[in-house]
């Protein structure tokens, strides 16, 4: 597997490109995800944010470029050997999407069973226990997705994308929705979970709080490609015109002043 002095990359995209009909949407994009950060993606709506992360995981076609995931061309692989690398990723889509007509219990099984042949007494013990990672007890168990609330939602969602205790987890806008309260707990479970398993964390936000509190590196989808990743320190810095109006422009200011009131009561 790749590696950049110490650090090893779990995710090599070089050259990328996805377009629907005549519309390129990437145009070559490259980016490098090392094993244990949380990566923040950002990037003006419409971007392809969502596409590059799907395109990682396999559910859009690329029309140029390789991307490796944990050291594996997945272009090259055979379906055993492709569904293997599948089960040591887990992915929370925008909006959560669990299925509406299942269980929580139901949901979180809902992967596991597709993919481990286990009595259904410990399916419901594994099952009990991703949902106290995530903050959640055995009462919401038997609860339908229409019952929950946007947290609970996201927090089940999180669970069910940590069933099979993956090396990556894919973040799909994990905070949208959320009052300022509910993201900031959402992004101390999610650095936290982090640090306990170890897990690699590629998320698509546009919260700036999160960047700026949970995410060790940035990077920045301008114009189908990936034109910066690094601290946000160095996004700060940058004269990049949108990465200016992003990350200090009035938007920026007013995102974070609304956090810090809401955190200190007066939001
Ligand atoms: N399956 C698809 N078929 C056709 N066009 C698509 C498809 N998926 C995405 N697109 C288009 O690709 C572009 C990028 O979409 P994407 O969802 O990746 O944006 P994004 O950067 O995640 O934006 P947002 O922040 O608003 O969610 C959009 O113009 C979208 O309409």
């Amino acid at each position: 597997m790749a590696t950049n002095g110490k650090r090893e990359t779990v995710i090599e995209a070089r050259g990328v490109e996805v377009g629907f009909g005549d519309r390129l949407v990437l145009k070559g994009a490259d980016l490098d995800v090392y094993r244990g950060e949380i990566l923040g993606f950002v990037g003006g709506s419409g971007a392809g944010k969502s596409v590059l992360m799907r395109t990682i995981i396999g559910l859009i076609r690329k029309s140029a470029g390789t991307i490796k995931v944990l050291g594996s061309d997945l272009d090259q692989l055979s379906d055993d050997e492709r569904r293997a690398i599948e089960r040591r990723w887990g992915v929370l889509f925008q909006q959560g999407a669990l299925f509406s007509s299942l269980t929580v219990m139901e949901n979180l099984q809902f992967t596991v069973r597709e993919n481990l042949h286990l009595p259904q007494r410990l399916m419901d013990e594994l099952a009990v226990a991703k949902l106290e990672m995530v903050g959640l007890d055995a009462s919401v168990c038997s609860k339908y997705p229409s019952e929950l609330s946007g947290g609970m939602t996201k927090r089940v969602a999180l669970a069910r994308a940590l069933a099979l205790d993956p090396e990556i987890v894919f973040l799909d806008e994990p905070t949208s929705g959320l009052d300022p309260i509910g993201a900031g707990d959402f992004d101390t479970l999610i650095a936290t979970l982090q640090r306990v398993l170890g897990l690699t964390v590629y998320m698509v936000t546009h919260d700036l709080d999160s960047l700026s509190t949970v995410c060790d590196r940035i990077a920045v989808l301008y114009d189908g490609k990936v034109i910066a990743a690094g601290t946000m320190d160095t996004m700060l810095k940058s004269e990049h015109p949108w990465m200016k109006e992003y990350f200090r422009g009035k938007r920026a200011r007013a995102a974070i002043g609304a956090r810090e009131a809401a955190l200190s009561g007066n939001g």
